[in-house]
Order: C-alpha cells, then sequence, then structure tokens
C-alpha cells in the first residue's frame, strides 16, 4: 500500500494498514512529518506551535493518539480581560459579552441567534441535504452579513471572527460550509470557546512524529509524488526516489496539492474538479516568547482581538502551570496576510510586535524569540488553515471528494465533515481511508478468480 502525505491523516491510515497486517510506505515530500502541525522549539525547551495546535471539546482520536504519544492535554489559559481593539480604542472584556456599543451588541447577537438556527438545520455530515442548500452553497457569508448586519462596529466584529477562523475573509467563505463547520461544534460561540480548548504537551507535531517512529521506515522523507498511475495490479507512484507499485493508495495531501498530480488516466472530470475547487486560506502565525507572562500580572487573559492589523488575534500560548516563559500566539489571516508577506522580513516583524505593543503594552515589544509562519509560502501546504470550498461547490463536485477512485483512496482533513480542517478531522479521514482499504481488498479476496 502506498501512501501519498505523511501529515496527521497519511501517518493515520498507515499505521491502521499496518496494523492489519498490510505493508504500507508513506512518501512525503517536505524533509519532515507532520505536515501542518509543526512546533519550533526555543533554546530553553519552549515549544512554540507554528501549525495545529488546539483541541476541541470531544477531538477523542486526538486526545486517544497524543495520550499514546506520552503527551497529556492542558486546558488554554483564558484568565482575566480579554481585548477587543475596534473603532480605534482599546476596550476591555470580561465575560461573554462583548465590549461593543448597544446598536452593535444587539446586531451581533442577533446575527448569531440567526447563524445557530441556520446551523441547526444543516446536517454537518451530509450539508447538502439541508433545506435550501443550494442557495445556501450559492452564498457567501460576506453576502449573509451584508443582508443581516446593520451597525458599522457589529459588522466588523463578525468579519474580524470569520477572517480570523477560516483564513479568508468573509466574500470567500461558503456559507454551507460555514454552517456545516459551526455545526461541527455545536454552535457558533463555540468556535471561540470549547473549539479551541485544549493543548498538547510538548506540541501536536509530537502525535505526528509519534506516529512516524512507529512506522519506521516505512516513511520516505523527501519523495514528493508527481504522478499516479492506475496500473493491471494497483497503482504506480512516482516520485522524486522512484517510482513504487502497490495494490491501492490512499492520496493524504490537501486537494489543492493533489490537483498538481498527474493521473494516469486522467481523473473523471468531477474529481478534477472538486479538488481544484478547495484552495486554501491563507495565514501567518507568529509567536513571540517573553521571561513571563508579564500580561497575566496586569489581569489580562492575553486573548484579544484587533481590527487594526496585521494580526486579527492573539491568544496566550505560554506553558501549563505559571505559565514561565510567556508566549503569545498571534493569527494574521487572509489578506492581511497577503500583505505582510510582501514585506521585509524586519518590517513584518515591526508590524506584528507594534500590534503586540498597542494591546499588551511595551514589555511586548522586545521578546527573547520572535518566530513567524507564512503558511502561504509553504509550497506543501499553500495556505491554510485549511481548504474553502469555492461557492457553488459543495452541492457539486466537492461532495465527492472522499469518494474512492478506483484504488485510489482520499484521506485528509478536508475529506471529512465532522471537524472539517483539523486534526481531529485529519485522523478520522486516515481511519476511514484505511478502512476503506481494507474492505476492498476483503472484498477482493472473496471474488471468484
Ligand atoms: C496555522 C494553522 C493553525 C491551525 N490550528 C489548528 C488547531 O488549532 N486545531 C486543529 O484541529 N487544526 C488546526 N489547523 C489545521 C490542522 O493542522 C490540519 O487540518 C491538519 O493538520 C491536516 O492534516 P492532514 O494530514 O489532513 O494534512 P497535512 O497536514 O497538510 O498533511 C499533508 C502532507 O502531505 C504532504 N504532501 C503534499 N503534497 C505532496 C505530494 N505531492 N507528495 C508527497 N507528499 C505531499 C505535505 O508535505 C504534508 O506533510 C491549523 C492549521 C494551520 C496551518
Amino acid at each position: 500500500m502506498v501512501v501519498v502525505g505523511a501529515g496527521l491523516a497519511g501517518l493515520t491510515a498507515a499505521r491502521e494498514l499496518l496494523r492489519a497486517g498490510l505493508e504500507p510506505l508513506v512518501l512525503e515530500a517536505r524533509d519532515r512529518v507532520g505536515g501542518r502541525t509543526l512546533g519550533r522549539t526555543a533554546d530553553d525547551g519552549t515549544v512554540l506551535e507554528l501549525g495545529g495546535q488546539w483541541l476541541a471539546d470531544g477531538n477523542e482520536r486526538m486526545g486517544r493518539l497524543a495520550r499514546e504519544a506520552g503527551a497529556t492535554l492542558f486546558r488554554n489559559h483564558d484568565e482575566g480581560a480579554d481585548l477587543l481593539e475596534m473603532s480605534g480604542e482599546l476596550r476591555h472584556q470580561r465575560g461573554a459579552v462583548p465590549p461593543l456599543k448597544p446598536l452593535a451588541l444587539l446586531d451581533v447577537a442577533l446575527a448569531r441567534f440567526r447563524l445557530d438556527r441556520l446551523v441547526a438545520a444543516v446536517p454537518v455530515r451530509t450539508p447538502w441535504h439541508a433545506p435550501d442548500a443550494a442557495r445556501l452553497d450559492d452564498t457567501s457569508i460576506g453576502d449573509w452579513l451584508d443582508r443581516h448586519t446593520r451597525s458599522r462596529e457589529g459588522r466588523a466584529l463578525l468579519d474580524l471572527a470569520f477572517t480570523t477562523m477560516w483564513g479568508a475573509e468573509p466574500h470567500r467563505l461558503n456559507l454551507l460550509q460555514a454552517l456545516a463547520y459551526i455545526g461541527s461544534t455545536g454552535k457558533f460561540d463555540n468556535l471561540t470557546t470549547t473549539k479551541i480548548q485544549d493543548r498538547i504537551t510538548g506540541g501536536a507535531a509530537g502525535v505526528a512524529r509519534f506516529l512516524a517512529d512507529g512506522l519506521g521506515e516505512r516513511v520516505l522523507l523527501e519523495a514528493p509524488v508527481t504522478a499516479i498511475r492506475l496500473t493491471a495490479g494497483g497503482v504506480e507512484a512516482e516520485s522524486a526516489q522512484g517510482a513504487v507499485r502497490a495494490r491501492r493508495a490512499v492520496i493524504a495531501v490537501p486537494p489543492q496539492l493533489a490537483a498538481d498530480i498527474r493521473f494516469e488516466p486522467g481523473l473523471p472530470h468531477d474529481r478534477a474538479t472538486a479538488l481544484r475547487s478547495v484552495p486554501m486560506g491563507a495565514v501567518t502565525k507568529v509567536s513571540a516568547l517573553y521571561d513571563r507572562p508579564f500580561w497575566r500580572e496586569r489581569g489580562l487573559s492575553g486573548k484579544a482581538l484587533t481590527g487594526r492589523g496585521p494580526l486579527t488575534a492573539v491568544f496566550d500560548n505560554s506553558a501549563p502551570g505559571d505559565g514561565s516563559p510567556g508566549v503569545l500566539v498571534g493569527f494574521v489571516p487572509g489578506t492581511r496576510a497577503r500583505e505582510l508577506a510582501a514585506l521585509p522580513e524586519d518590517d513584518r516583524r515591526r508590524a506584528v510586535l507594534d500590534s503586540l505593543v498597542r494591546l499588551f503594552g511595551p514589555q511586548a515589544g522586545t521578546p527573547g524569540l520572535y518566530v513567524e509562519k507564512d503558511w502561504a509560502a509553504d509550497p506543501w501546504s499553500r495556505g491554510g488553515y485549511f481548504g474553502l470550498p469555492a461557492l457553488g461547490t459543495m452541492t457539486g463536485a466537492v461532495r465527492t471528494l472522499a469518494e474512492p477512485h478506483g484504488p485510489v483512496h482520499w484521506a485528509g482533513s478536508e475529506t471529512v465533515l465532522k471537524d472539517y480542517g483539523g486534526m481531529e478531522g485529519a485522523v478520522t479521514s486516515g481511519e476511514r481511508a484505511a478502512a476503506e482499504v481494507l474492505a476492498a481488498i476483503g472484498e477482493a479476496a472473496v471474488q471468484p478468480a
């Protein structure tokens, strides 16, 4: 069996195949495993998370894997006041109610209520069965907000929230996808609470390394797959390290990257269209390391949302316990990420640290270590956090993303709807693809010769 991609999805699929007594070989383009999970270890041993990090309430598969890997889960730090920088003011938020002007507050509350009502009518795993699915699919979140918000400030806050959580501006976001995504966590408010609940000691990439260790030499690095040929005996995968023949293949790379793999014969029209219909969002994730979480001393949680940019959201990402050393993690999503990327390195750093200083004071301007990761510039992800189905594609081609194509199976966090685009979804997809392979092989075995 050949598995393309050593992210959580591919590694999980390979592990399941190995457990079932098969011999998987994972071909990975990069010189490391983990894909969109990535940590950078500072000199003092602190792991700075640069990719996927939070587990949501109910992400049991990832929780189990993390524990198997010897890690533990800990709650995200959120004691103290949150900050909201809006309309040129820095406001403090204690509790769940955002510090907005009354009209804006009402606007946001109504929009959330209406969204949750729509969410309740969308089946998470089969959103195309929702009443009015085609219309929702053709509508962007931006269009919906245009119709359902009245106040400038309320709209600005919702724009910020969507852009930060999806990695693209609302006019690019498919409403049907967004409703299923919100439904996966229960309701809109959970996106900023139970969706970002737990972290993994040592960093999420440790889980990928643990899975890869269990596979040993069955993971081949620096082996980008350029072609998949369907042969009489199954498949042939061509990579920079030569051709590999196998009975079946699991492609566990984001759709946008899978679209660049040459299929011989070519993929059916729908499938090829599906792969091209899910371009990645854009995000730059930054981490700043300080000797201690000084913002906590001022009663701040470290959580902030800012409309001024380039950062839109910041969180306390310190280690558990007293939080020393202190870490602030920030996100620059969508167009802001592209604009930031156009600047020279020093200017990028200054722009981000200026945001942190505005929010948390001068101490934030001199971190001991500052790191940034522009996911859109990474050729083996081409963006983040996940793929964003284009308008009108969820009820059409994108529906078929997880369907096998002969001996080729598909995994990756974009091939599931429950926990779409997240680490849990990646693991679920790997398990599903492995189960499909096993079922197909079992069927083949009982067929008459
Ligand atoms: C900044 C950021 C923050 C995030 N935060 C969270 C979070 O807090 N919680 C959460 O649950 N999720 C989060 N995510 C999303 C989560 O990280 C991903 O959904 C998940 O890791 C995807 O796993 P995957 O295996 O499906 O894909 P990937 O991790 O993308 O793995 C695909 C692998 O395939 C390889 N590859 C690509 N093309 C080829 C090729 N042609 N040949 C061979 N190999 C190839 C890639 O190098 C990669 O290793 C975040 C993502 C980003 C970028």
